[in-house]
């Protein structure tokens, strides 16, 4: 923890702009683990050493040994974890973890279950929920809970950096404690969360180009950094689509003519009386492969039931443009453009 200021930063990896992560470590002596620091859920796990051989996820990843730390604590519980991409199995174990040079005594999953689809693409080896309480599993103090209550950060906010270009180092940062002014020019935009408990806020509208398309009457946000792209009710999503110009692939993506891209308009979010637009450069992954290139539309539909849903969700693409500080004192959250 650097002294002077009571904050916390933690470097982050950023794999093709679609995976961001840290390293934390679990037990003593520590074994290192990267995960993703994700305000869409609230549990910390990672693969587990008794994960069974029949999840080859488990075995491209780095595995916690609870019968190696001299600080673990037996607890066993069931748990299970559903995200949009994929759901996660095993049981409750707890150790000393240290996120950013700060120890607190976590219970945490251990995963048993680990699907190939999706975990066998991920670069990260865990999750680390940086979501309120009320969203955790089992009822479990969150990390970023239990470190507030230690009192040694000097705000009760966070903020993420998610870099846009693969060769800036660090790929990103996690700030616990503030925010970093390296990675951000002006001044910070805040709006409430949408209900005390949860990373959203109420959005006034979806625009595309000049013209209000969707979202019209209002409806819900999550900012979520555990998300690569930017989802949206699959309806207003394949209608955004159509109106770029952009083709459906089988699993769900789309993508535009290369030569087109200069030419997309913008798609702007209105979120607590500002503006956020994103342009073709922010939602256009640009790949080339096997010589060719192809441009990949960072928008996914996918539809959330009610009551949670219908919701949309601005993931990373959306945080590397816009940095976010994440306030639990004030329940709020700020946007200020990053570099
Ligand atoms: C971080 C946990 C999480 N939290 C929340 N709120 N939403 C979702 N969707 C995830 C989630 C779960 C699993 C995976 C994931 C994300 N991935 C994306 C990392 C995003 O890092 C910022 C990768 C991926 C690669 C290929 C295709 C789909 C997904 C690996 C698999």
């Amino acid at each position: 923890l650097s002294p002077s200021n009571g904050t916390a930063p933690t470097p982050l990896t950023n794999y093709l702009d679609t995976q961001y992560y840290g390293e934390i470590s679990i037990g003593s002596p520590a074994q290192m683990f990267n995960v993703v620091f994700d305000t869409g859920s609230a549990n910390l796990w990672v693969p587990s050493y008794s994960c069974s051989p029949l999840y080859t996820a488990c075995f491209t990843h780095n595995r916690y040994d609870g019968s190696k730390s001299r600080t673990h604590i037996k607890n066993g519980t069931g748990f299970s974890i559903q995200y949009a991409s994929g759901n996660v199995r095993g049981f409750l174990s707890e150790d000393v973890v240290v996120v950013g040079g700060i120890p607190v005594v976590q219970v945490f999953a251990e995963a048993t279950a680990l699907p190939a689809i999706p975990f066998i693409f991920a670069k990260f080896d865990g999750v680390l929920g940086m979501g309120y309480p009320n969203v955790a599993i089992d009822g479990i103090t969150p990390v970023f809970d239990r470190i507030m209550s230690q009192h040694v950060l000097k705000e009760e906010v966070f903020s993420v950096y998610y870099s846009k270009d693969p060769m800036h180092k660090p790929g990103g940062e996690l700030v616990m404690g503030g925010t970093d002014p390296e990675y951000y020019t002006g001044t910070f935009n805040y709006m409430g969360t949408s209900e005390a408990g949860k990373w959203e806020v109420n959005m006034k509208g979806v625009t595309v180009g000049e013209e209000m398309l969707f979202c019209k009457e209002g409806c819900t946000a999550v900012i979520d950094t555990g998300s690569s792209y930017i989802t949206g009710p699959a309806s207003s999503v394949s209608v955004l689509m159509k109106t770029i110009g952009a083709t459906e692939l089988a699993e769900g993506g789309y993508t535009v003519n290369c030569d087109l891209v200069k030419s997309l308009p913008s798609v702007t979010f209105h979120l607590g009386g500002h503006d956020y637009s994103l342009t073709e450069e922010d939602y256009i992954l640009w790949q080339s492969q096997f010589g060719e290139d192809i441009c990949s539309v960072t928008f996914r539909g996918l539809d959330v039931p009610p009551p949670t849903g219908p919701i949309w969700i601005l993931g990373a693409n959306f945080i590397a443009r816009y940095y976010t500080e994440f306030d639990r004192r004030n329940n709020r959250i700020g946007f200020a453009t990053a570099v």
